[in-house]
């Protein structure tokens, strides 16, 4: 049944404007004031701001790591990310040495299958760079619609990348239209002093923060820009950007015109280093790669965004129970499960501390949370807009609405929120995914296997949010 979204304020990464959203068969069918419900059931918006679905372009659900599994699974993941506001997340598949990508990417359908409640695609790590590889990739792209691939510069020995391998894939991705997105900490230098703070007796969670300090994250970014420069101006995304240092080496590479592109966490935005210190190992949620830094890189982080430096917020979903999964790090932080969980918040702490604090704008909030991520992975503008032919994955969100973020009412599968008691404005209250509810009135409605497995384009094909045949960095 076709469906009105009457009298809401349509908010895009352009403009906001007060409309009607006629649906039907899970697309926008039109848009306007005239519109009229018909045979159409008619959903009031008065008061609520209409936004596109949020685009999580980064999280780790079902992943092995650190000796233990993510809290959240393609379930529990995607449904706390839909009452976040969020319908689409691009999860990263692993892979393994001499282990066909074909099979990895097996693997990662059968997770999803069946449980995910929103749409999702895949990015795919590489791992090591070799001739099987090259010869895979191709219709991997094509075929699987996998057009980002990601490569570890830290966690030596684990999931780490040489430098070779690194600009092997800035190669073979530039010729294949495909985007190469890094985690830019310089692993062996980490390593070195992890290894030297244990010997040292110093196996406390902070640590894990003083062992990665923001110079290797700012190193590694500005090598990873000049391996992309020097792979023929190949596009780059750097995940988790925490830092000044960091977010100087992409400023400059996009100054010189090279496509090189950041996302930020909310978690980096709104916490900082001392919450490593928190006693009786609690510091211990709090361990991210790369850690949370002192206060003032947030202001960095915050001005990055504003002005363009950086372009999207990712929350880097990646769960572990305090109890039994953090906990295996006590008495060496270097055990400390990475991540934390943000998929349910992030939608909500960008509007909260960046919109109605005044550090960004309601439209710049779309495009960060929303629209930036649908261009650069090939989604655009099936997703990440409010546009005629675009799916109808909406959010109905009352930007007055004053809560507390808490473990107390969110829906993550993991028993700690990061962001304890933080107080914060706005909230989804309805979410639509290709026109049908899977929130409504703040209830569940949706179900697990409803959403859709995504193929994405290349940007070569002109899905990066570039005009045909061009090049260059656009804000
Ligand atoms: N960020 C983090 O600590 N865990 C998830 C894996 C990664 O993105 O590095
Ligand atoms: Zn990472
Ligand atoms: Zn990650």
């Amino acid at each position: 049944m076709a469906k009105l979204i009457k009298n809401g304020t349509i908010v895009t990464a352009t403009d906001r404007y007060q409309a009607n959203v006629l649906i039907e068969d899970g697309i926008i069918q039109a848009i306007g004031r005239g519109l009229e419900e018909g045979d159409a059931e008619m959903i009031e918006a008065e008061g609520y701001l209409v936004f596109p679905g949020g685009v999580d372009p980064h999280t780790h659900l079902d992943m092995p790591f650190g000796g233990t599994v993510t809290a959240d699974d393609f379930e529990t993941g995607t449904m706390a990310a839909a009452f976040g506001g969020t319908t689409t997340v691009i999860d990263f598949c692993l892979t393994q040495k001499g282990v066909p990508l074909r099979q990895s990417i097996r693997t990662w359908h059968e997770k999803a299958k069946g449980k995910a409640v929103i749409d999702y695609g895949f990015h795919l790590m590489i791992g090591e760079m070799n001739e099987e590889v090259l010869a895979e990739l191709p219709r991997i792209i094509v075929e699987e619609g996998i057009t980002s691939l990601k490569v570890f510069m830290a966690y030596k020995n684990v999931f780490q990348a040489d430098d070779g391998t690194l600009f092997r894939t800035l190669l073979a991705a530039k010729e294949l239209g495909a985007l190469v997105m890094v985690h830019a900490e310089n692993g062996d230098v980490i390593d070195y002093l992890v290894r030297k703070a244990l010997a040292e007796g110093n196996t406390d969670p902070i640590y894990h923060a003083l062992t990665r300090p923001s110079e290797i994250e700012g190193e590694a970014t500005g090598r990873a820009a000049k391996l992309a420069a020097l792979a023929n101006n190949a596009r780059l995304y750097v995940v988790h950007v925490t830092c000044a240092e960091a977010v100087q080496q992409i400023a400059e590479a996009r100054q010189m015109g090279f496509d090189v592109w950041g996302e930020t966490c909310p978690q980096y935005l709104v916490l900082d280093q001392s919450s490593l210190e928190l006693p009786d190992f609690e510091g211990a949620k709090y361990v991210w790669s790369p850690p949370l830094r002192e206060r003032f890189h947030q202001e960095v982080l915050w001005n990055a965004l504003k002005n363009g430096q950086l372009q999207t917020i990712g929350s880097d979903q990646c769960s572990f129970n305090f109890r039994g999964q953090k906990e295996l790090g006590r008495g060496d932080f270097s055990k400390i499960p990475n991540g934390g969980p943000s998929i349910e918040d992030r939608f909500t702490i960008l509007y909260s501390e960046g919109v109605t604090k005044g550090r960004i704008s309601l439209n710049q909030f779309v495009e960060l949370v929303s629209t930036r991520a649908a261009k650069l992975f090939g989604l655009f503008p099936q997703k990440g807009t409010i546009a005629v032919g675009s799916d109808a994955d909406l959010v109905l969100f009352d930007p007055l609405a004053k809560r507390t973020l808490s473990i107390d009412t969110h829906h993550m599968n993991v028993d700690y929120n990061p962001f304890e008691g933080m107080s914060v404005t706005g909230e989804p209250v309805s979410v639509l995914s290709r026109g049908e509810f899977i929130v409504r009135d703040k209830q569940f409605v949706g179900r697990p296997g409803a959403g859709r497995y995504l193929k994405r384009g290349t940007y070569a094909a002109g899905s990066g949010g570039l005009l045909p045949g061009e090049d260059a960095v656009q804000l």
